[in-house]
């Protein structure tokens, strides 16, 4: 029996026990919380878990919606959707929740770390094709995943990709912000499509378009048609018009997709752990802040250093502005039909 099947048939109440876990090291940071390496301590089944301690004073929800949300998330079971094992509550004040490790960590932290430039296209199809088929599941399933970024794909040593999410949604869950649009024109999964295709464009040039000077990196032109065609049906401005997870999965940017040990081969080789990366990320954002408040700031010295840690989180109006630049500098990108306002509730 597997591992993970093993651990899944362990009394739960022995696993909801925080002295139950031994935490190892911090593997990233979220907008609700940090994300830790754990092994489960339990006699019978050791084995490596990854457990994001959601801080309830961070979270906008309440526990419950929290919970609910997580307990949601536990019910979907496919190969390319991280689904948590368990979840419990620590203190009133934080919610474990309980997943499998994916040793790689997010394809976010692995570009910053070693592809700032992006991936090569062979590498690109393998990681879309597996988030587009766990997509195309949860939709299949009438949810909407609503963050569809980079953060949110997580690659296994063996090569395999799998979606997480925080917040799962039904398409018609009432009074959520943006969700009039979508229950008026009857389009919403189209927005997961439309993230699909910003993650393709950071992907491929390894940050999303929202650069600081909003210029396109100089490699936009190398890309192939297959893949330039298939981010532009994903930006279409008109949201029918996009093509769904299924139809996209059809396209010929994937039909000659490699298999999973091209990507360990070109991507994971070599890698620094996910825990050495993040501690990385740190010391960088710490270097950063420290010369940030010492520039030309004499009262800086002394005053206390707050490190700050990385949010992955994208602030969404300026990658649409970002967007909304490049296709006007490239004059007639493959995209240029996201010529929108930058209004995000007018794409949805
Ligand atoms: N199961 C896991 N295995 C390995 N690394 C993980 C795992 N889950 C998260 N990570 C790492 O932690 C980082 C932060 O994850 P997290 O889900 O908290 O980010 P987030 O998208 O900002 O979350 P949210 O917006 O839901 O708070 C990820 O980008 C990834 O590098």
């Amino acid at each position: 029996m597997a591992r993970e099947e093993e651990f899944l048939e362990e009394d739960p109440s022995d696993t909801t026990f925080p002295e139950s876990y031994k935490f190892l090291d911090e593997i990233g940071v979220g907008c609700t919380g940090v994300v830790y390496k754990v092994i489960l301590c339990l006699p019978r089944n050791s084995m490596l878990v990854a457990i994001k301690a959601i801080d309830l004073d961070q979270s906008p929800e309440d526990i419950e919606n929290v919970e609910r949300q997580v307990l949601t998330m536990s019910y979907f079971f496919h190969p390319n959707i991280l689904t948590p094992h368990y979840f419990f509550e620590n203190d009133g004040r934080r919610i474990f929740v309980v997943m499998p490790f994916m040793s790689a960590g997010s394809v976010r932290s692995i570009i910053s770390s070693s592809f700032p430039h992006g991936f090569s296209e062979p590498c690109i199809a393998i990681i879309l094709k597996q988030t587009l088929t766990g997509l195309s599941f949860l939709h299949s399933q009438g949810r909407l995943h609503r963050d569809i970024k980079p953060g949110k794909i997580l690659i296994d040593s063996n090569g395999s990709v799998k979606l997480a999410s925080s917040s799962l949604m039904f398409t018609n869950a009432p009074g959520t912000y943006g969700m009039s649009p979508l229950q008026k024109y009857g389009y919403g999964l189209k927005c997961d499509i439309w993230s699909f295709g910003i993650t393709a464009l950071e992907l491929a040039h390894g940050c999303p378009p929202l650069s600081d000077d909003h210029l396109p990196p100089s490699n936009l032109n190398k890309l192939s048609k297959a893949f330039n065609d298939m981010v532009d049906s994903c930006l279409h401005r008109d949201p029918t018009k996009r093509p769904s997870a299924k139809t996209l999965l059809k396209h010929s940017f994937f039909k000659k997709c490699k298999g999973s040990s091209f990507l360990i081969k070109n991507v994971l080789r070599g890698l620094p752990s996910v825990e050495e990366r993040f501690k990385e990320t740190k010391i960088n954002l710490l270097a950063r802040f420290t010369t940030n408040n010492n520039n030309g700031d004499d009262d800086a010295e002394g005053s206390e250093l707050v490190p700050v840690y990385p949010t992955e989180s994208t602030d969404v109006q300026k990658v649409w502005f970002g967007v909304f630049v490049w296709a006007l500098l490239l004059e007639c990108p493959p995209f240029c039909c996201c010529l929108i306002p930058c209004n995000p509730v007018s794409l949805i």
